[in-house]
């Protein structure tokens, strides 16, 4: 259960709710006032708010009696007969295209305090900009990153590959010349012997391997049926689609029966899941491995984070129980000594294969002889990648997050953005607000704004359906920072990739700015945007003024003032789609609570940074447009509980769900 007691919490945070600034409240009443009085004109029965104030709502000395934030906000019930156009996303509220898009039935309209039957709504907004912890100047410690350079001037034809595979793979890629990965491995792999490869993601790594893989099974004498079974087993992380010909993959999220069943006819390349994988080894009879002569770790790095050494030791002791001498191949953007680990259990002296340890390394393309130990903790990204952070207090961020999305996918043009947070929730709640509130009408033949989802509790056909074209995204945004620095490098390699620019952006609380340093000690340097300049964007987004105060004329106010009006209408127009009934309460509840769970498993070496304890419950609550901290959550696993253990596990492993944002 979490207590966030005054003690437990820096003293400015001891009330959820503060009073708001001057600006702030005048912010709320006009847009509460321009929210629902298209509404009020409609309703039949107009309420009147009539409640006790509570304590927080009394006038003081700084605060009239008109400005005080309550509100009434009836909500509107639409007649039968405008029923479909009230259904049509572009004619609906915020608040109605959330309940049309969960396609949920309130059993009440009512949240907080319901009025004896009436049909309102009690509002209450605090304050979005005061009481926030300080922003500390970032300490960005010097790093110098490394560089990999990512092409060679040589072409595919000049190795000595079968005709036939030279033009299926160009079908498949486009490639030209050879990427500098490639170069460095395909030699090594034809020549037999093993290899751990690290290069930097989006480099080429899977050409680097499948290469010489396809090549060498075409060369096998007498010609490899389809009833011999698995040949080559290529363990990869996740189900993410994959880039390249899959002969027949075993990922979960699919029948194990139709599984087994496709693994009886035979299938000659295996491409798994580890998990999956032993599951096979434990039900399934059919599965053989008495011909494998290939066992590729793809994204190696990737599948220890994500805690599968386990699955991986029950993989290599059935694999080494039968089967012919097998080459092994250990593939990763980042070396740790978890994967020294891997790679010593796994291989027979592999060569270690690495691309540019330094600017100078481009030249160097014969392989490195050093061992992997010791090349720990270097982890080198795309050189066209410009990485950024952001500091924003934890009130802050689902505005901030909103007003980023804005400025590249509404006010500039060919952006397609990845945002990653914490949980599965997280992600479609995201998803119904921002649909509700940013997406909009279509206006002045602007094109609406399109989300999409994908995380590991969606059927795998919804994301083949997806189509996600990958290498066309331009911005990584990390909402939640990922347990690992390895997992960092990962979610920024979804851009910039083969040689392509692309950009990334690390949301941080004030109390988490010491990943900053943390980072640089694995040679990534960001650089910091600054959340003002990114709520500056609102002043673009006429959806957000405040309307009345500014019309025909121009604002007296200082532009920061009115960034920060701008900025607490879209946090209440947040605020009026969670509260407008009790379903869309609870949604942002579980969103809420799975992030406080995510956030509990970060591992022991990250707690100074990211702990539970420095999070203000009621400012996490905001973000995720809730007026009050909620009681009762439970986040931490119980002392010996396998459930829990297991939920923080899930939680952990679910720490790069993603929300992809474009224009359509
Ligand atoms: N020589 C090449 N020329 C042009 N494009 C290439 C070449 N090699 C690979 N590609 C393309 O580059 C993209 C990235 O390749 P790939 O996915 O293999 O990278 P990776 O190093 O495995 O990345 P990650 O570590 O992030 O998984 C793919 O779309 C691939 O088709």
């Amino acid at each position: 259960m979490l207590n966030f007691s005054s003690d437990s919490a820096p003293a400015c945070h001891s009330k959820s709710y503060q009073r708001p600034t001057s600006q702030e409240k005048w912010a709320l009443k006009k847009a509460q006032k321009r929210k629902y009085s298209g509404i009020q004109k409609e309703l039949p029965n107009k309420q009147q708010f009539n409640g006790p104030k509570t304590k927080d709502q009394q006038p003081t000395e700084d605060m009239e009696e008109e400005d005080v934030p309550t509100h009434k906000s009836p909500v509107r019930k639409p007649a039968p007969k405008d029923a479909a156009k009230a259904l049509s996303p572009e004619t609906l509220k915020p608040a109605q295209r959330f309940k049309a898009q969960t396609k949920m039935t309130p059993k009440s309209k009512h949240v907080g305090e319901h009025k004896g039957g009436e049909d309102s709504v009690f509002i209450k907004t605090s304050s979005l900009f005061r009481n926030n912890p300080d922003i500390p100047d970032v300490h960005r410690p010097a790093v110098t990153q490394l560089k990999e350079k990512v092409f060679t001037s040589d072409s595919f034809a000049e190795l000595d590959l079968h005709p036939h595979l030279i033009n299926r793979h160009s079908l498949y890629t486009n490639a030209v010349f050879l990427g500098s990965v490639q170069k460095k491995t395909i030699p090594v792999l034809l020549s037999g012997q093993d290899a751990v490869v690290r290069s930097q993601t989006g480099s080429g790594k899977t050409l680097a391997y499948g290469i010489p893989l396809v090549q060498s099974l075409q060369a096998v004498e007498p010609k490899i049926k389809r009833g011999d079974g698995p040949l080559a087993v290529i363990v990869v992380p996740t189900r993410e689609p994959f880039t390249w010909i899959v002969p027949g993959v075993l990922m979960g999220g699919e029948k194990r029966k139709a599984e087994k069943a496709r693994l009886r006819k035979g299938i000659n390349i295996l491409i798994t899941t580890p998990g999956r994988l032993v599951d096979h080894i434990k039900n399934t009879l059919s599965i053989a491995f008495s011909a494998v002569r290939w066992l590729i770790l793809d994204e190696a790095d990737r599948i220890l984070d994500l805690g599968f050494e386990k699955d991986l030791t029950v993989i290599l002791n059935s694999l080494n129980a039968t089967g012919p001498p097998r080459q092994n191949v250990l593939l990763s953007a980042t070396l740790t000594d978890g994967l020294s680990r891997l790679a010593a259990i796994s291989m027979k002296e592999p060569v270690s294969i690495q691309v540019g340890e330094n600017s100078e390394g481009i030249n160097d393309l014969t392989p490195d002889p050093t061992t992997v130990q010791g090349k720990s903790d270097r982890f080198a990204v795309p050189e066209r990648l410009q990485q950024h952070m952001v500091v924003v207090p934890s009130k802050l961020r689902l505005v901030c997050l909103a007003a980023f999305i804005l400025s590249k996918c509404k006010f500039e043009k060919g952006h397609k953005i990845i945002v990653f947070v914490s949980s599965c929730e997280a992600v479609e709640f995201l998803l119904i607000l921002f649909n509700a509130v940013l997406s909009g009408p279509k206006a002045k033949q602007q094109p609406p704004l399109s989300f999409f989802r994908l995380h590991g509790n969606m059927k795998q056909e919804d994301v083949a359906a997806r189509g996600l074209d990958m290498p066309q995204v331009t911005w990584i945004v990390q909402y939640n920072p990922p347990t690992t620095p390895a997992e960092y490098v990962h979610r920024v390699g979804r851009t910039a990739r083969i040689g392509a620019k692309g950009s990334s952006l690390l949301f941080l609380t004030p109390a988490e700015m010491s990943y900053v340093t943390s980072l640089a000690n694995h040679n990534i340097s960001l650089s910091e945007m600054k959340m003002e300049m990114i709520l500056s964007t609102l002043m673009l987004d006429d959806r957000f003024k405040v309307r009345g105060k500014y019309d025909g004329k121009k604002s007296s106010g200082a532009p920061e003032q009115e960034v920060q009006e701008r900025a607490t209408v879209l946090q209440t127009e947040f605020e009026n789609v969670v509260h407008n009934d009790n379903n869309s309460v609870q949604a942002a509840k579980r969103a809420l609570q799975s992030f406080l769970r995510a956030y509990t498993a970060y591992p022991s070496n990250m707690k100074h940074i990211f702990h539970i304890k420095a999070l203000h419950l009621g400012h996490a609550a905001k973000s995720f447009g809730l007026r009050d901290a909620p009681q009762g959550l439970v986040t931490a696993p119980a002392k010996g509980s396998n459930k829990d253990k297991g939920q923080a596990k899930a939680s952990r492993n679910k720490l790069g769900e993603f929300l992809l944002t474009e224009l359509v």
